[in-house]
């Protein structure tokens, strides 16, 4: 570990110089230092203009009546797609005082009968609440996600250049649009019955995926990331930007330069709650990242090789991605989070995975 290189805030990249010849180098310097040293940063001068729209439904999709939210439970899903409730997942073996709904951008399953892989089945459609109860919800939350996966896209582009790979870089990690889905949560932390916060929203973990868009959809701060040392670090909420973090899948095949960083959410003090929308980019169901082989300039390991390895950490951890198709590696990571509905609609793979059965409850990861 070195301390030259550790952070204690996360760095803002204005998106703006990304745009015009002048000052894209400026940006890819401080995109090179914000991958390889701390695996998060903000991302301000974003394109995208359905935030106003969808804040506005954010407390209205919770204060649905419990029945509606249970009609489209996550459990009727073989996508992993609904509502969960409150107290429903644990992370790190203590559950995480949250409540969410799992959406994900359009996309028909690739999955026809039990002759094709069962991780094609992880994406499909989602469930919504009745329009009737929330107008206009699906519209509003479709039109944001389509803005951020073409932001997401832009953005994995920029990466592959700070990383020296070149703007095409990393495009066979992903499929044609008709074949891919990425997935969102809208996550609410309420403040725990005991007024007091700052315990357990989220524990420590790290994202699974490429790239995750996080937009604090509140003014609560709670949010902490964990630097080389073993510090957390706050990522408090700045207006007009989105968070982004590095996921397990791109520090895997960016040999570690990239990094995935651990991170956790407080509960709020205060009478309010603590809204946020993440959105993971996901990547093609059938590649197999083991063998893929990304070739890094000299100078971009060196920077890596000097940045050293990172302090133990107490996160949650994932298994190393295998030889498996990335959908196979996804869809176990899901059975595991959720064997509610791992046990419902893979009964076969809950079985190797969960041969005694599950006790317990799943966990968000
Ligand atoms: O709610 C947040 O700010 C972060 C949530 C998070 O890290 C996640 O859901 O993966
Ligand atoms: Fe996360």
């Amino acid at each position: 570990m070195s301390s030259d290189n550790d952070f204690s805030s996360v760095p803002v990249l204005d998106y703006s110089l990304a745009l015009s010849p002048s000052t894209k180098p400026q940006f890819l310097t401080q995109l090179r230092h914000a991958l390889i040293n701390v695996g998060f940063l903000y991302l301000s001068n974003h394109p995208i203009s359905g935030i106003p729209a969808l804040l506005d439904y954010i407390p209205k999709l919770f204060a649905l009546p419990q029945e509606e939210k249970d009609k489209v439970a996550m459990v009727n899903s073989p996508h992993f797609l609904g509502y969960s409730r409150l107290g429903n997942e644990l992370t790190k073996g203590k559950v995480d005082y949250r409540e969410q709904w799992d959406f994900a951008t359009r996309h028909e399953t690739r999955w026809r009968d039990e002759r094709d892989p069962d991780y094609y089945r992880v994406w499909g459609p989602c469930q919504w609440p009745n329009p009737k109860l929330i107008p206009g919800f699906r519209e509003t939350l479709e039109g944001y996600l389509d803005e951020v996966q073409e932001l997401s896209l832009k953005f994995s582009s920029l990466v592959a250049e700070a990383l020296g790979l070149g703007p095409n870089g990393l495009d066979r990690f992903y499929d044609k649009p008709e074949l891919m889905q990425h997935r969102a949560k809208i996550v609410k932390y309420p403040v725990p019955p005991d007024g007091q916060g700052e315990g357990q929203g989220v524990g420590p973990h790290y994202d699974a995926g490429f790239l995750t868009f996080l937009l604090q959809a509140s003014e609560h701060r709670g949010l902490q990331v964990q630097n080389l040392a073993g510090d957390w670090i706050d990522a408090p909420p700045i207006p007009g930007t989105f968070v982004v973090n590095i996921g397990k899948a791109l520090e895997f095949v960016t040999k570690g330069i990239a990094r995935a960083t651990s991170h956790r959410v407080l509960s709020p003090r205060g009478s309010t709650p603590r809204y946020s929308v993440p959105f993971f980019q996901n990547i093609s169901l059938t590649i197999k990242l083991a063998e893929v082989d990304l070739e890094f300039p000299p100078e971009i390991l060196k920077l890596r090789d000097e940045r050293g390895t990172v302090a133990a950490t107490d996160s949650v951890n994932f298994g190393e991605f295998n030889r498996e198709p990335s959908g196979r590696v996804n869809l176990i990571g899901r059975v595991k989070s959720h064997p509610d509905v791992g046990e419902r609609h893979y009964p076969a793979l809950f079985k190797e995975l969960f041969p005694n059965g599950f006790e317990g409850k799943g966990s968000a990861y």
